[in-house]
């Protein structure tokens, strides 16, 4: 997880400190400034395709105006596409590819009585989907997964697919704890045109998730025989929709569905729609089949379209795009005056939520902006150079323990940039939003501490994916090897992004239609995918052009300076990295008749009065008043 895979630029924001910075309290967003440059390729069957929205549904209300849409606005553009296709006598088809918890106010601050995501969900639930499935985060508590399963059982039901996710319920009559399936395994369904479709909802084979919950892998799940009987008569399409990367290093584990489906059908189209990785993918699996991932946090809405079903001679034609979520995007492609009153309802009720939540008390002003992806951590422009030189070692901190804090971070626990401007509750749910508590071991040897960083980097997080398709995790040699070979990918990427925005800017002055007029490209995502074919204007699938955000490869963790002129530090921790911790001291220590071994039972809870998601709070109340 928070694997950098690279083949975009991640960061969001856009606001190097020439801009001032919208006030909080004003409702609506920044407006957008550019317009997509061509129109979207309609195929006989085409998809709308949306992931990891992490409760963004407000849009980015501040310094974004590239992603400044929210959630009604969408739903009008759905349904004037829907009527579109109607028109065109084609299909549109609406997936979603989970993780919808985590990340926002809007879904993790819902107040008591109710349950985390109860306004949120629901109000995703308006848009008519065709296809929704779980991703890993409605998985990390026991509590959340089960109202979510029935929440989404209750608005989607045939809908909510989840092939491979089972969970403990208590059985209405026996009052016994039995397994239930997380969802249904697959839908079978015919579109508004006729063409029948199957379709499956695989999760990764996710390890962290809460008891309760089971996964299986997505390899053993195609030897089910329930799932070689779905895939024993031939549709017209497989339509895959799961929470699972398009490529991790070598085989991605939808090479595995693909495959089991193809040793069946050889030529039946398969429309592929994953997510996780948080960034704008695509991948061919075979030449009748196209996987797409659309992006994160509702910055991106996905299209893909296949031409050519009627004629099974030849190969169908798969297009893709990624379309910046903001009101200019669906004008272009749905037309002026695109609003339905129910997406104008929906935006009301969006900004009353937020208000209702107190997403917009204001705890400080950042003197700067602190950015995710975009800096090397230990720049001062980087949100983890913020964490580790200022904010944790002036609030984490023991006056009555003797050994001085040493405090160890997963860096994927920090989701998003922190903006110059007023920082409020929804900037601190947007950045951490986990309500992971701060842990620690007392008096490790210095020493030992010394290497403990170095060491998790190497190993990864949770054993760096814990090399799902082998079952052992990588050894330090291959995952040096394989961040090398990230590096030099990227390294290669990142040249031919600027190579297309410089074409692309040079089309600003040429296009006819006038609408697209910048002199200077605003910062997006440039997206080199392996979607584009030889037609160099179908290299990249973006449809707005950008210059590409900057971007630096983060670790996988990060830590305060190592105390000096001491014997023995406090290793301070998040409870989500425990047996990382662990794991990590224990191997360092290996192989010494002398060192202790590290427990469960040796960690304990280092502060009460701040956890993840009220950290930045208590700083900004601090130090930015
Ligand atoms: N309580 C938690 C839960 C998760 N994390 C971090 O999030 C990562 C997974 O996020 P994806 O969007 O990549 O699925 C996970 O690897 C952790 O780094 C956490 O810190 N605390």
């Amino acid at each position: 997880a928070a694997l950098q895979l690279p083949f975009t630029a991640l960061s969001g924001g856009d606001n190097d400190g020439a801009k001032p910075a919208r006030l909080a309290q004003q409702p609506g967003s920044t407006p957008p400034v550019d317009w997509p440059y061509r129109s979207l390729p309609w195929g006989d069957l085409n998809v709308l395709a949306t992931t990891d929205t992490h409760g963004w549904l407000l849009g980015h209300q501040r310094n974004e105006p590239s992603y400044s849409g929210d959630w009604g606005d969408y739903y009008s553009f759905v349904q004037r596409m829907k009527e579109e296709a109607r028109r065109r006598g084609v299909d549109l088809l609406l997936v979603d590819s989970g993780d919808r918890v985590d990340g926002n106010g809007l879904v993790d601050a819902e107040p008591s009585p109710h349950p985390k995501g109860y306004t949120a969900l629901s109000i995703f639930s308006r848009v008519p989907y065709d296809v929704v499935t779980t991703g890993n985060h409605e998985l990390y508590k026991f509590p959340v997964a089960s109202y979510v399963s029935s929440v989404m059982h209750d608005k989607f039901g045939d809908r909510w697919v989840v092939s491979n996710v089972n969970i403990t319920a208590q059985d209405e009559v026996t009052g016994r704890e039995v397994e239930r399936l997380l969802g249904n395994r697959m839908r079978r369904f015919t579109t508004e045109q006729g063409r029948k479709v199957v379709a499956f909802g695989p999760l990764f084979d996710f390890k962290a998730h809460a008891a309760g919950i089971a996964v299986q892998a997505p390899s053993a799940m195609v030897k089910e025989q329930w799932f070689q009987e779905a895939i024993a008569s031939a549709p017209d399409v497989f339509l895959l929709v799961g929470h699972m990367s398009l490529r991790i290093e070598a085989d991605s584990e939808w090479t595995a569905v693909v495959r089991a489906i193809r040793e069946v059908h050889p030529t039946v189209p398969v429309l592929v729609f994953g997510g996780h990785h948080h960034i704008r993918d695509c991948v061919q699996e075979d030449e009748y089949s196209m996987s797409l991932a659309s992006g994160r946090y509702f910055e991106t809405v996905g299209f893909m379209s296949v031409a050519g079903l009627n004629d099974s001679s030849t190969p169908p034609v798969f297009k893709r795009r990624y379309i910046d979520q903001n009101r200019n995007s669906y004008e272009y492609h749905a037309g002026k005056g695109f609003d339905t009153d129910e997406g104008k309802a929906i935006t009301q009720e969006l900004a009353e939520t937020a208000r209702r939540f107190n997403l917009t008390d204001q705890f400080g002003v950042a003197p700067q902006d602190y950015f995710l992806h975009r800096f090397p951590h230990t720049d001062r422009r980087s949100i983890f150079h913020l964490l580790t030189t200022s904010v944790l070692p002036s609030l984490i901190t023991r006056p009555d323990r003797p050994s001085p804090p040493y405090t160890v971070l997963n860096t994927g626990s920090i989701r998003f940039d922190l903006f110059k401007g007023p920082f409020t509750r929804g900037d601190q749910w947007q950045i951490l939003p986990f309500a992971n508590n701060f842990l620690f071991l007392r008096d490790v040897p210095r020493g030992l501490a010394e290497r403990l960083l170095h060491h998790l980097n190497l190993v990864g997080e949770h054993g760096f994916a814990e090399a799902s398709q082998t079952g052992r995790e990588y050894t330090a040699e291959e995952r040096a090897w394989l961040t090398q070979q990230g590096a030099d990918v990227r390294a290669a990427a990142d040249s031919a992004a600027l190579e297309h925005a410089h074409r692309l800017r040079s089309l600003a002055t040429t296009t006819p239609d006038g609408r697209w007029r910048m002199r200077r490209a605003s910062e997006g995502y440039v997206t080199l995918d392996a979607c584009g074919g030889d037609d160099p204007a179908e290299q990249f699938g973006d449809d707005t052009a950008h210059r590409p955000y900057r971007s630096a490869r983060q670790p996988v963790f990060v830590a305060t300076a190592l105390p000096h002129k001491t014997e023995q530090v406090d290793v301070v921790f998040f409870d989500f990295i425990v047996i990382d911790v662990l794991r990590g001291l224990n191997a360092l220590g290996g192989g010494h008749k002398a060192a202790r071994r590290y427990r469960l039972d040796d960690v304990e809870r280092y502060v009460e009065w701040v956890s993840a998601n009220t950290l930045m709070e208590e700083y900004a109340k601090r130090a930015w008043n």
